[in-house]
């Protein structure tokens, strides 16, 4: 960081908090639409901050009480030295304030409108009014005011001004706006910051962001330990003992019953896998990164090992116990998609952040898109195959992001 970004409480700076509800990967996105428009006020002549909000009450994550001063930081899971815009932890960030709340002087409460305008430029944002903040901000039962999105953050911070903002607006307008509007201010907080939508996803500012995201040095080297020893993968390919390995992301948990028309149930994942495995690829080796109870992995490596021609593996079922009581379920989680980034061929499940987000890493080592952009179809049945999945018969690689410039297989 050169001198210019030196943290200290003199600086300008964006935090912002994202609904509760939204899982790990999600808000991995919402970073990225954060750093877009710290890019963009940085075009200008003030220097702002990112505050990098804590990892607090992830949904699906259950962190033991040893884990869970690390699980909050975003040192944990990234290098955050390898971001492309200034950041600092929030933990941290407070520290600057010696003990004091940390005074926010503007809130941008961001609220969906009720129009979603496709080419959207300031004018379209409607409606930014600023509201009676002891009325609009719930009170706890000690009096104090707490925030729209993450009750946590009242701890550490005092809120001055508060806006509403109803806008489906993109990260660039986000940004005019704030230079226009609310450059008064050294700290701002953007609350429900998910309702952004990406104004830039293709260009070069938010790609940049993806592709400078890396992954925290020990998870990667931990993966790689795995790929080595179970997988027989290793990075230099001339090694005459490397092996291609088939990823799998069989996302189940709560998708089981909220998304069960997106998914295929176990037997059908099966037909799918041991296609993949076989007729697609011919390997042996067969990663399962999920999320599903042990029941439900049993049951499918018996059935894809059965029949003698592959090996299943997973990090948390077949890693060394004691190295395993390092990682909290984030962690774990990061590993599992490390593993699925290095594969041969990936196929994700529908509908998931966590699949998209190994498939942007995928994206970034030039991994072939064919190879990348599938996910296991949800019905086996082969009429409605053939309707959603594009391939012929029985096999489906389902070109499932298009927009990203896919190939054909
Ligand atoms: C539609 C939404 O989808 C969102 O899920 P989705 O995008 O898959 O992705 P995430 O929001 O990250 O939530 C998935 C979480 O479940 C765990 N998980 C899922 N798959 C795996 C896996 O393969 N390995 C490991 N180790 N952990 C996994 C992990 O903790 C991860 O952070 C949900 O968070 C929302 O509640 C909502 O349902």
């Amino acid at each position: 960081m050169n001198d210019e970004l030196i943290i200290n409480r003199y600086r300008r700076y964006i935090i912002y908090d994202v609904n509760l509800s939204e899982g790990f990967n999600l808000r991995r996105d919402v970073y990225m639409k954060l750093a877009t428009i710290v890019k963009e006020l940085n075009e200008e002549k003030e220097k702002w901050i990112l505050v990098l909000p804590e990892w607090t009450n992830v949904p699906h994550w259950n962190i033991s009480s040893e884990h869970e001063q690390s699980s909050k930081r975003w040192s944990t899971y990234f290098d955050i030295n390898s971001f492309d815009v200034p950041t600092v932890e929030f933990e941290d960030f407070v520290k600057l304030f010696d003990g004091n709340k940390v005074p926010i002087n503007f809130v941008l409460a961001l609220e969906h409108s009720d129009n979603f305008i496709e080419d959207a430029t300031p004018a379209d944002i409607l409606d930014i009014h600023e509201v009676d903040i002891t009325r609009n901000f719930r009170r706890t039962i000690n009096g104090t005011i707490i925030s729209i999105a993450d009750d946590s953050l009242n701890e550490y911070l005092l809120f001055e001004r508060l806006f509403r903002i109803r806008v489906d607006g993109f990260d660039v307008i986000l940004s005019k706006m704030i230079n226009e509007n609310f450059l008064s201010g050294q700290i701002i907080l953007i609350s429900n910051a998910e309702i952004i939508s990406h104004g830039q996803l293709a260009d070069f500012y938010s790609m940049k962001t993806r592709f400078n995201m890396h992954i925290e040095r020990s998870l990667i080297n931990a993966a790689d330990t795995f790929r080595r020893q179970y997988l027989s993968s290793y990075d230099d390919v001339t090694n005459s003992l490397n092996e291609p390995y088939l990823c799998i992301h069989l996302r189940r948990g709560d998708f089981v019953t909220t998304r069960s028309n997106r998914i295929p149930d176990l037997d059908c994942a099966i037909q799918q896998i041991r296609f993949g495995a076989t007729n697609v690829l011919d390997v042996r080796n067969i990663y399962i990164a999920t999320d599903a109870i042990d029941a439900e992995y049993e049951y499918v490596k018996r059935k894809l090992e059965g029949q003698g021609k592959h090996n299943v593996y997973n990090y948390m079922r077949d890693a060394d116990k004691n190295e395993l009581s390092n990682w909290s379920p984030g962690q774990i989680a990061m590993i599992d998609q490390w593993i699925c980034v290095n594969s041969e061929l990936f196929i994700g499940s529908m509908d998931s952040t966590f699949t998209f987000r190994i498939q942007e890493e995928r994206q970034k080592y030039h991994y072939p898109p064919s190879k990348t952009f599938n996910a296991l179809c949800p019905r086996c049945d082969q009429r409605i195959m053939l309707k959603l999945c594009r391939q012929n018969e029985l096999w489906n690689i389902n070109i499932y992001n298009v927009k990203m410039g896919i190939d054909e297989l």
